[in-house]
């Protein structure tokens, strides 16, 4: 029987060998930032993440193996994150302040090590992008209870900033305050998302008729909150920790499986692969003439492209009145048999970007 000090000398001498082999890796991974480099090709390769990672995950199951997919993807995130960092460190903007959902996201991507810029709005996380400022942004897009996020599909149909990866997560609120007593909080802080995710928790614990004051994002909240005993935020666990808010109330959010989608935004086309989404927007020439919509759609349906979102949304251009719609489809733009229906409408489409989907889809 193996003693405690012989489990952690075995643990030893595996890390050392770990540690060789990631080491070895490295000295690969640096000849690819060399080749990439020198073609000025993208250093982020979300597809080829996703391949290595499905093929662990697959090797793993075969051989009995103790890690399951969660497992695999934590720790090789991480690799791929230090991986990209040493091929050509890239910035990140995000919408912050630290401590917000988005950052979150961010960092379960590009990992402890990257350089964050923590911007004040989804706006100034496009300029920064397309000034060339960071190579990333991050930027939430929808919200499975609440919807679509209206600013980012209006920045995305101006600007020529690309979703480059999409990728969910799990939405838990706290209620938070340095008040002892609920009768004492007088106002509370949150983003207008966060309100509308919480209404029953409101509702159940008279909050609704106090002053609710929607600040920019929940991190933001949270130190508002830390600031004024009588006033309380909805925001995230992180944020409550980080800016040192007592917790009240933990998962206070109506539906317990909500979750955001967030788009990782950049400035290069994917490669194919065998499981992607595509976001266009479209702006129909005839839109006021009924059925127009439908004879577009009808052109995916054609060659069995599967739509997974359809949004309207009013164009705000001086026109006059009229929509676009904002389309989710599965595949790449370059399959033929997208560019065979996409190229029916050239005048009206503009491509968003095609990237691998993400799991857990809303
Ligand atoms: O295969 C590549 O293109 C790499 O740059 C290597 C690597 C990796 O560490 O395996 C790193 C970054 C990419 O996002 C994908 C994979």
């Amino acid at each position: 029987m193996k003693t405690l000090d012989d489990c952690r000398r075995s643990i030893d001498a595996i890390d050392n060998e770990m540690l060789e082999l990631l080491n070895k890796r490295m000295k690969v991974v640096e000849r690819v930032g060399e080749i990439k480099n020198a073609s000025g090709g993208a250093i982020y390769r979300p597809e080829r993440e996703k391949a290595i990672i499905e093929r662990l995950e697959a090797q793993s199951k075969a051989n009995g193996g103790a890690l399951n997919k969660s497992a695999i993807e934590a720790i090789f995130l991480e690799i791929f994150a230090v991986s990209r960092n040493l091929e050509r460190p890239e910035k990140i903007a995000y919408l912050g302040p630290e401590g917000t959902f988005t950052h979150q996201a961010a960092e379960s991507r590009f990992g402890a090590m990257s350089d964050y810029i923590s911007l004040s709005s989804i706006h100034s996380v496009f300029k920064t992008l397309e000034s060339k400022r960071a190579k990333f942004g991050v930027v939430p897009i929808e919200n499975s209870k609440d919807g679509i996020v209206g600013e980012t599909l209006d920045l995305l149909a101006k600007s020529s900033v690309k979703i480059v990866a999409e990728l969910y997560m799990p939405i838990h609120m706290s209620f938070v305050t340095k008040a002892t007593k609920i009768e004492d909080i007088k106002k509370i802080y949150s983003k207008d998302k966060g309100f509308g995710q919480c209404r029953e928790f409101l509702s159940e614990h008279n909050l609704i008729n106090i002053e609710h004051i929607p600040v920019e994002s929940t991190a933001k909240a949270a130190i508002l909150a830390s600031e004024d005993p009588n006033s309380a935020a909805i925001c995230s666990h992180i944020a409550a920790k980080l800016y040192k808010v007592p917790t009240m109330f933990e998962n206070i959010e109506d539906e317990h499986d909500s979750s955001t989608r967030f788009v990782i935004l950049s400035d290069f086309k994917n490669g194919i692969s065998e499981h992607d989404k595509t976001s266009i927007l479209v702006k129909l020439e005839d839109a006021k003439e009924a059925g127009s919509l439908v004879h577009f759609l009808q052109d995916f349906d054609e060659e069995n492209i599967n739509l997974s979102k359809i949004e309207s949304r009013p164009s705000k251009d001086q026109s006059g009145f009229g929509y676009w719609f904002y389309i989710d489809f599965y595949g790449h733009i370059d399959e033929p048999h997208i560019q065979k229906v996409l190229s029916k409408h050239d005048a009206e489409v503009t491509w968003l970007g095609s990237y691998v989907k993400g799991e857990d889809e809303l």
